[in-house]
């Protein structure tokens, strides 16, 4: 079943020359239990999505539904099937944790126990029992994700969820993530840190400059980029068999006994092991590196980097003539 998917959702802040294109005909559809990874570099135009899937932000052309809702017209109903984890979630400084995942399910009507929760996402009885005022920002962060699992959402949207968190922390979040898309949960899943989409979604889809250039599974993205994949073989004689004309091979490089491939289709590696082994020499070790999401990312957004980094101001994006 389809939760969430748009069509043509787009956005422009602006007018005239200061005219800001933050989303560009978004077209999407996110599986029922999907875990579905949002990827773009800063002012990619990540929250301005979220925000329009919210109905926080109305769009300036096209739809987007939620369980076959179109989240303006029936946003009320939504909310209560979502569980939002925005980018810096407000607190309240004086209300200890507890009160406030009690606060989540008062409001949601729902049946949570918070001792649950707290467990869930690892913060103590006593930890519960202080006030959030005091509580660093991992801890801050664990308990937004808490309030956000009361009441079972249909559909999770997280904005950089990992922010703040500690390695445990992270490992708490990630298998948060897979537990409930195991149990039929759909995650939006918002960052710009590859390791964290990596380890975590189905599926990616790599925002750049508000358009969305690519949509697979991460195995299927390295395969597409399949530059810079490597394959290391160490030989036990010197190695007088030629690799180069293989087809997908894009150098070869030797040094000794050590013959270093790169390829840019994966299909080829099996077939420099065999042109070797056929011809009489014998492997001692194949090691094999693959892209990286963090190389397809790479491919996908180079020269879309602003040099301002992260306080960019929104005039410094591309303006729409
Ligand atoms: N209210 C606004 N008015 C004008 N421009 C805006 C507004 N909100 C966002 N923008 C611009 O829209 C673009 C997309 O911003 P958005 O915040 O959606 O990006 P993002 O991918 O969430 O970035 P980040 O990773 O830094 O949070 C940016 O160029 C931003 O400056």
């Amino acid at each position: 079943m389809t939760v969430l998917e748009t069509d043509n959702l787009t956005k422009r802040y602006g007018t005239g020359e200061r005219r800001v294109l933050a989303v560009d005909g978004l077209d999407v559809q996110i599986e029922s239990g999907e875990v579905f990874g949002f990827l773009g570099l800063n002012g990619a135009g990540k929250s301005t999505t979220i925000d329009m899937l919210l109905d926080y932000v109305r769009p300036t052309e096209g739809t987007a539904t939620i369980l076959g809702r179109d989240v303006h017209a029936e946003s009320e109903e939504l909310r209560r099937h979502i569980g939002v984890l925005p980018e810096g979630l407000d607190l309240y400084d004086r209300l200890t944790g507890r009160r406030h995942l009690e606060f989540a399910v008062d409001w949601k009507d729902a049946d949570d126990d918070a001792d649950a929760i707290l467990d869930r996402i690892g913060l103590s009885t006593a930890d519960a029992a202080r006030t959030v005022g005091g509580y660093s920002k991992g801890m801050q962060q664990r308990l937004a994700l808490g309030m956000v699992l009361v009441g079972d959402p249909d559909l999770l949207l997280l904005d950089e969820p990992s922010s703040g968190l500690d390695p445990h922390g992270i490992r708490r979040m990630r298998n948060i993530v897979r537990e409930e898309a195991a149990d039929g949960t759909t995650v939006f899943f918002s960052s710009h840190i590859l390791g964290e989409v990596e380890a975590v979604c189905d599926r990616v889809g790599i925002l750049s400059e508000g358009r969305l250039v690519a949509v697979d599974d991460v195995e299927s993205l390295r395969e597409t980029v399949g530059a810079g994949s490597e394959l290391r073989l160490r030989v036990a004689t010197d190695i007088p068999v030629d690799v180069s004309e293989i087809d997908g091979v894009a150098s070869v490089a030797r040094a000794g006994r050590e013959l270093r491939v790169t390829t840019d289709d994966p299909r080829a590696k099996a077939a420099v092991v065999a042109r070797l082994v056929n011809r009489g020499v014998e492997v001692l070790d194949v090691d094999s590196d693959e892209p990286s999401l963090e190389d397809v990312f790479t491919a996908y957004t180079t020269g879309q980097e602003r040099d301002g980094g992260e306080d960019d101001a929104p005039e410094a994006r591309e303006v729409v003539a």
